[in-house]
């Protein structure tokens, strides 16, 4: 088991249809059919959703989000319409809220790796391979890839994890010729990412981008993009090769869960507990620190 200790309800809000509840967002329709994504400040570590929010999360990703789009415009369009909370929406809506076009959305979760970690790390030391891709032999965790890697996934369920697939299989699903789009944007988005992040001391490992396409067919950019939920960040001065890489932040919040201070057992497949008002602190100090070493701007609220 694994995913919500307590399932939220959702707020409602006057003139909003709620869609879906996920793991950190909320996501509602608009009466003229538009999108509205909410960030919550709910914080997800090894597949619970923890009963402890982290102060500001949500605005603090929402932000950083905001700060990616406009320098990815020039590699693809985003759905982002507003970040103006909708009439009659409550006051802490604001600055953690997108209003977003709705697309026919691409189902495959578009992932590419410069690093190697986490399920693609696992597939490698079965196989020599990600996603089908082979890799050369006595890579180790954390290794730094000669080149990036497109690996995409399938959506799961609730509560489930991704399932890697090939490229032949997502072109089976959707076609070759979006496959190939898929790979060459998703790959070309991750390089700028990279890029930036690199300048700024920080190493984006891997990240994972969601694509629909807008009523003329053109491929637009989803969902929230280059966030350390959909990303893994890792300190440059921290790396390296040969064991898990510090994330920049749930580390502190993995540490502890992990500690015998906690009580908890990972293993035993129940909830976690309530985080320490001083795991909690750090951890939003973590995200505000990578905010502000990414976008070299402080954080946009008080
Ligand atoms: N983004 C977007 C988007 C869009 N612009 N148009 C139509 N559908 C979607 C959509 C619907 N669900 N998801 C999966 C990811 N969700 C993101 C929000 O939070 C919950 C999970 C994407």
């Amino acid at each position: 088991m694994s995913g919500f200790t307590v399932k939220p309800e959702p707020v409602q809000v006057p003139g909003l249809t709620h869609l879906h509840t996920g793991k950190v967002r909320e996501l509602y329709a608009t009466a003229s059919g538009e999108l509205v994504m909410v960030a919550t400040d709910r914080v997800s570590a090894y597949d619970w959703v923890l009963p402890t929010e982290i102060p500001d999360k949500g605005r603090l990703l929402t932000a950083l989000s905001l700060w990616w789009f406009e320098r990815l415009a020039d590699l693809a369009p985003s759905h982002v319409l507003s970040d103006a909370p909708p009439p009659g929406a409550p006051a802490d809506w604001k600055g953690r809220t997108l209003v977003c076009r709705r697309l026919d959305m691409v189902p495959v979760e578009c992932v590419a790796r410069g690093y190697l970690t986490g399920s693609g790390l696992a597939e490698y030391r079965e196989g020599g391979a990600v996603c089908g891709v082979a890799l050369p032999a006595g890579l180790e965790d954390g290794s730094r890839l000669d080149e990036p890697v497109f690996t995409p996934a399938t959506k799961a369920e609730v509560g489930e994890h991704d399932e890697n697939v090939s490229f032949e299989a997502v072109s089976a699903q959707v076609g070759a010729e979006l496959a190939g789009e898929l790979r060459e944007l998703t790959l070309a988005l991750y390089g700028r990412g990279r890029e930036i992040a690199e300048e700024r001391g920080v190493l984006l490992a891997d990240t994972k981008f969601e694509f629909g396409r807008d009523a003329g067919g053109r491929l637009v950019l989803a969902d929230e993009v280059l966030t350390p939920d959909s990303s893994r960040f890792w300190p440059a001065e921290g790396w390296a090769p040969g064991r898990p890489q510090p994330s920049y932040d749930k580390q502190i919040i993995r540490d502890w869960l992990t500690s015998a201070e906690s009580g908890w057992d990972r293993a035993a497949d129940t909830p976690p507990p309530p985080l320490p008002d001083e795991v909690v602190e750090r951890t939003r100090a973590k995200y505000v620190e990578v905010y502000e070493r990414l976008t070299g701007t402080p954080v946009p609220f008080g």
